[in-house]
């Protein structure tokens, strides 16, 4: 590889050879067996254009005659669009990432440069290692500012004015985030956050109970876990700014009963009826909860709960402009990219972030003129086939005017596989009754021939503190809470079972 990168995803490698290897494995990490994060890449990568129309495809029988998109005059391609209202000359956003002196010493007054050079919208993490003041003073990009909700709330209060009289256009509320994910490496690593410019004098990110991942202790000491749907009126008014919710990914949440069908209503249909002004599908860059569905394939059903009454936009594993058409395709509104551009901010500063974004750009813009889409408006659904077109299992339901699609999707295999073994481990840790052997087994004798008994104890309290993480991450106090409904396992998909 010659020193120029040609994609974004060599970016990624000259940033390895930038950075420490700690801050490294914390941008590029995932959580736990990090298998959401290689499906956030890899499930874009099973997705293919379809050369043909979809609805002639389904209808070769009947008319016997298919049609290509060719000879579309694609000599002028309109990438521009608008976002919340706001110009934007693609629908790519950088997606808040935190503390970016990490990156490059300038940190995120270089990232929002970048957005500026390429007249996109920045995202700026609520853990920056800039100011908010800094970052709005550094040049006129449009900004939308992520919040996390503190346990001291008028932390997160006093950031949300800050953000406000600095012209910020937005609050993006984290979501996914009651409790930080577990990133194995940063733990490893011992991972130390810097002081957070915005907290000086507020808060510090030094945190001595800790001989891990000192982020994570700091983290445990001020997200509010307790956050929840009736805090989104407290934030509504603090604020005149439109708030986006940020981690939608999960479609159950009530189950409601309407003409005797069991029809889940989605996570995002609340998100609308308690006001926000948007949506962002994400799972956090596949950095909480592990084995959740790669965003991607969350992204459809989403879309057709919200039925176009706020933006749906996307987020995760996002490396090339082919895979920003497809999220287009598939409903979004826009995407936001975010470990590519840290990556480019390492290896190259302004310059690199900037080239990462212009790249995916390019690609888009190549993308659209070899699909015959000279707008944006031009792309649709039918551009595109994913594992479940193709498996034939795309059933649309007619209920009550609305069409709701059920995907049949192998990826969409979530923890609770896991998690149902790991009831009944921690049912024996607790009652000290060795319910089932198979399963708890060999962990067990393995801690106890490593370690002895402390191994052994290791085994069942890390297993412990995994499924309470899980029971966190998946809006689960009690095991009571937990339902069949928050799994979908391979039979689910081959039977597309509602
Ligand atoms: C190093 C890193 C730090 C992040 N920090 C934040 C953050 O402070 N707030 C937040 O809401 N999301 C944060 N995210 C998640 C991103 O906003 C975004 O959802 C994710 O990076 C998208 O996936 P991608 O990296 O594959 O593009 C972070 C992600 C990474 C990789
Ligand atoms: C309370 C500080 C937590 C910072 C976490 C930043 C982040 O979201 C990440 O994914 O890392």
């Amino acid at each position: 590889m010659g020193d120029e990168p040609v994609n974004v995803k060599e970016y990624q490698i000259l940033a390895r050879q930038a950075l420490p290897k700690m801050y490294y494995d914390y941008f590029a990490g995932g959580s736990e067996d990090q298998h959401t994060l290689r499906e956030n890449v890899a499930a874009f990568q099973r997705i293919t254009f379809t050369l043909l129309s979809y609805e002639y495809a389904i209808l070769q029988h009947a008319i016997n005659s298919l049609r290509p998109r060719i000879l579309v005059d694609v000599s002028k391609i309109d990438m521009s669009t608008t976002i919340l209202g706001y110009k934007t000359s693609a629908p790519i956003m950088i997606a808040p990432t935190a503390m970016h002196k990490l990156a490059h010493p300038e940190g995120e007054v270089l990232t929002a440069k970048a957005a500026a050079a390429c007249d996109v919208i920045m995202g700026l993490s609520f853990s920056s290692t800039c100011t908010i003041e800094e970052v709005a003073s550094s040049c006129d990009a449009v900004r939308f500012f992520q919040l996390y909700v503190y346990k001291r709330r008028e932390i997160s209060a006093l950031m949300v004015k800050r953000a406000e009289a600095n012209r910020f256009k937005a609050i993006l509320l984290t979501v996914d985030t009651p409790k930080l994910g577990r990133r194995e490496a940063d733990k490893k690593n011992k991972m130390i956050a810097p002081q957070l410019k915005n907290f000086e004098g507020l808060v510090s990110t030094k945190v001595d109970d800790s001989d891990g991942s000192n982020l994570e202790a700091f983290a445990a000491r001020s997200l509010d876990p307790s956050l929840s749907w009736k805090d989104i009126a407290w934030l509504k008014s603090i604020t005149k700014l439109p708030v986006l919710i940020k981690g939608v990914l999960t479609r159950e949440d009530d189950v409601i009963y309407i003409l005797n069908l069991s029809l889940c209503f989605l996570v995002a249909v609340k998100a609308m009826e308690v006001g926000v002004e948007g949506i962002i599908v994400s799972n956090h860059g596949a950095r909480q909860l592990d084995y959740v569905p790669a965003t991607i394939n969350a992204l459809e059903e989403v879309v057709l709960a919200v039925q176009g009454r706020v933006p749906v936009h996307f987020d995760g594993g996002i490396r090339r402009g082919t895979d920003v058409f497809k999220a287009l395709a598939l409903g979004a509104q826009a995407v936001l990219v975010g470990r590519p551009v840290v990556f480019g901010l390492a290896a190259k500063g302004e310059y690199g972030a900037r080239r990462v974004i212009e790249m995916l750009k390019d690609e888009l813009e190549l993308t659209m003129a070899l699909s015959g889409c000279p707008t944006l408006n031009d792309i649709t659904r039918n551009h595109v086939r994913t594992q479940s077109d193709n498996r034939h299992c795309r059933i649309n339901y007619l209920v009550a005017g609305s069409i709701f699609n059920f995907n049949d999707d192998n990826d969409n295999l979530m923890i609770f596989m896991c998690t149902y073994p790991f009831v009944r481990i921690v049912d024996a840790a607790q009652k000290c009754i060795v319910l089932d052997l198979n399963t708890v087994g060999r962990p067990v004798v393995f801690g106890l021939a490593a370690k002895g008994e402390y191994g052994a104890r290791r085994v069942i309290e890390m297993l412990k503190d995994e499924l309470e993480l899980t029971m966190a991450l998946s809006g689960c106090p009690t095991l009571n809470d937990i339902t069949r409904n928050h799994v979908r396992t391979q039979s689910d998909n081959r039977h597309c079972r509602m």
